[in-house]
């Protein structure tokens, strides 16, 4: 199965970051804590290309922390550097600006050698949509939105945002498409909020959820729903949630749509606590 949503935007998105790189010296990668590998758009690496770049983790505080500090290592020995972060609280990212310096060390040293004036790094933010740019973006600009008309080799105005005097970032950030073969990154795509439930169905997708608590955090399952495992027959663990939560219909049956909707949005919401999709694992099995 290959979804692939808004082609045209895909490709109009992917022609506009491209555009853009041009103008920064580094790309602010922004993806999922939760789902650090489903929630990157696979053709990055082509579409970035050499250009340095910075991963963010966000929403950290909905993430395993131990999960995060695995990622953080697993990007680090690809050579890239990687921070958890929240951008909601604003949290980790007084590192980000120091991150960046040290990983644009040596072209700034060149810069100066050859006598060029000193001058903030200028970056660009990328991530899928939801993943949380504009909030980011909004806690680094406070209130240091400039216009700089000025930027040699575009005619269109750029607005940069000031961060303090060393970092400006491109005021509107890059959106790239998630896209994926595997039904089980849409799953973890839809239980994260970065797709739409309607893309895929709404049972499978709680379905998923349970069997993933089921088999990583049961104690959270036996916590929220009374429930100890989840029987092979997954239809039975649906009928006792729906009873607990009070999703019956006329006559008493579970409403089985609510019950998801219910599972959905609980799992979401951190309402089974903060939880990591993705396994280091699937991504060396990935790159092989
Ligand atoms: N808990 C938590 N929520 C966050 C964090 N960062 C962003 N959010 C929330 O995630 C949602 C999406 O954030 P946005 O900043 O709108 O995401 P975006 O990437 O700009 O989204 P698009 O405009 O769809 O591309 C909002 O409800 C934010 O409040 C975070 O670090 N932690």
């Amino acid at each position: 199965m290959t979804i692939q949503w808004f082609p045209g935007h895909m490709a109009k998105a992917r022609r506009q970051v491209t555009e853009k790189l041009k103008l920064v010296d580094i790309v602010i990668e922004l993806v999922d804590a939760r789902i650090p590998l489903s929630s990157r758009n696979p053709m990055i690496e082509e579409i970035i290309g050499q250009k340095p770049r910075l991963v963010l983790l966000n929403k950290a505080d909905m993430a395993d922390t131990n999960r995060t500090n695995q990622w953080i290592a697993y990007f680090k020995e690809q050579g890239i550097t990687a921070l958890a972060v929240n951008a909601q609280a604003g949290k980790g990212l007084q590192v980000i600006v120091q991150a960046a310096k040290e990983i644009l060390k040596d072209k700034f040293d060149r810069m100066k050698s050859r006598g060029m004036r000193p001058r903030a790094i200028r970056a660009m933010i990328v991530g899928i949509p939801n993943v949380g740019k504009s909030t980011l973006i909004n806690r680094l600009a406070k209130k240091n939105i400039a216009k700089t008309g000025n930027t040699p080799g575009v005619t269109k105005a750029q607005q940069w945002i000031k961060v303090g005097k060393e970092l400006e970032l491109l005021d509107t950030p890059g959106i790239l498409w998630p896209k994926f073969e595997d039904p089980k990154v849409g799953y973890k795509l839809a239980l994260t909020g970065a797709i739409k439930d309607t893309i895929l169905n709404l049972q499978d997708i709680a379905v998923y959820g349970l069997r993933f608590l089921a088999e990583h955090y049961p104690e959270r399952l036996e916590e929220r729903y009374g429930l100890e495992e989840i029987s092979e027959e997954v239809v039975d663990s649906f009928d006792k949630i729906g009873a607990k939560r009070g999703c019956l219909m006329a006559g008493g049956e579970v409403n089985y749509d609510k019950t998801s909707e219910i599972i959905v949005r609980d799992i979401r919401n951190v309402q089974l606590g903060p939880m990591t999709f993705d396994f280091i694992g699937e991504a060396e099995k990935d790159s092989e």
